[in-house]
């Protein structure tokens, strides 16, 4: 077809002027040797019911694994949270070459992607629309993943991601277990007071970045960059790739860590 598939050289989108607050924005960069280690941090207990896992949803900025969250059978609680939180999706970013691609950084090192588990605050708030305007409304966990060995758990997923290639399409995704996206250990995390990375970028979000990253193999994530930002319709095709957001200003903020 005369379709052209451009690869972006950018972050996918340009940044908004002014942003609610900007006093506690996402992404950062994680110092490690400026992170306090704090002992009260509990462990994080995460419980999710594969059955919840309902759909995969190209939204132009990503693609999202959607849960049914009308009840409290995906949950995540413990950590730096007072409170009991729902998952209700996940997604990754990622970059046009396994160099760059992630959205936070550890002492600036640079992961080819990054996953983002998704939860809203269940205790106090009835919806996610809700939560999503709230300085506790959110939590949401970050994975690193690294290039190495193929990711049995992930190929589920990666199997289906043709059926979504462009922006606004929906595909039935049933019976995946989302812990089965996590590092061994999840003891070990960093966690800070941010935002959203993508609008409408708002300070909700208690994030926990998890220590260890995930392997996947080099073509599990090319199939990621086989994705389009653009929907069926448009003649010019753009690589869904650099969906990721330029680093924010900490603000003063601590970075705290669950491990010495
Ligand atoms: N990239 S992120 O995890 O901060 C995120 C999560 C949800 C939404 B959203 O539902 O609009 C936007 C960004
Ligand atoms: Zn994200």
């Amino acid at each position: 077809s005369s379709r052209y598939v451009l690869s972006q050289m950018h972050p996918m989108w340009q940044e908004p002027l002014a942003i609610p607050g900007g006093e506690r924005q996402s992404p950062i960069d994680i110092s490690v040797r400026k992170s306090m280690f704090d002992p009260q941090l509990k462990p994080l207990v995460m419980k999710y019911d594969p059955r919840t896992c309902q759909q995969i949803w190209n939204n132009g900025y990503s693609f999202l694994v959607e849960y049914d969250d009308t009840t409290d059978k995906s949950t995540l609680q413990g950590g730096p949270l007072e409170d009991q939180f729902r998952l209700c999706q996940f997604h990754f970013h990622w970059g046009e070459n396994n160099k760059w691609g992630a959205e936070h950084t550890v002492d600036h090192l640079l992961y080819p992607a990054e996953l983002h588990l998704v939860h809203w605050n269940a205790d106090r708030y009835s919806l996610f629309e809700e939560a999503v305007m709230e300085d506790n409304g959110l939590a949401v966990i970050g994975v690193f993943l690294k290039v190495g060995k193929r990711h049995e758990g992930l190929q589920k997923l990666v199997d289906a991601l043709p059926a979504v290639r462009h922006k606004d399409s929906v595909v039935e995704f049933t019976r995946f277990d989302a812990s089965g996206l996590l590092p061994e250990n999840t003891q070990d995390y960093w966690t800070y007071a941010g935002s959203l990375t993508t609008p409408p970028l708002t300070e909700a979000v208690t994030w926990i970045i998890m220590k260890q990253p995930i392997e996947v193999s080099h073509d599990q994530l090319a199939v990621f960059r086989s994705l389009l930002f653009t929907s069926a319709e448009e003649d010019v095709q753009k690589s869904m790739v650099n969906n990721f957001r330029v680093q924010q200003p900490l603000k003063g903020r601590t970075v705290r860590s669950s491990f010495v």
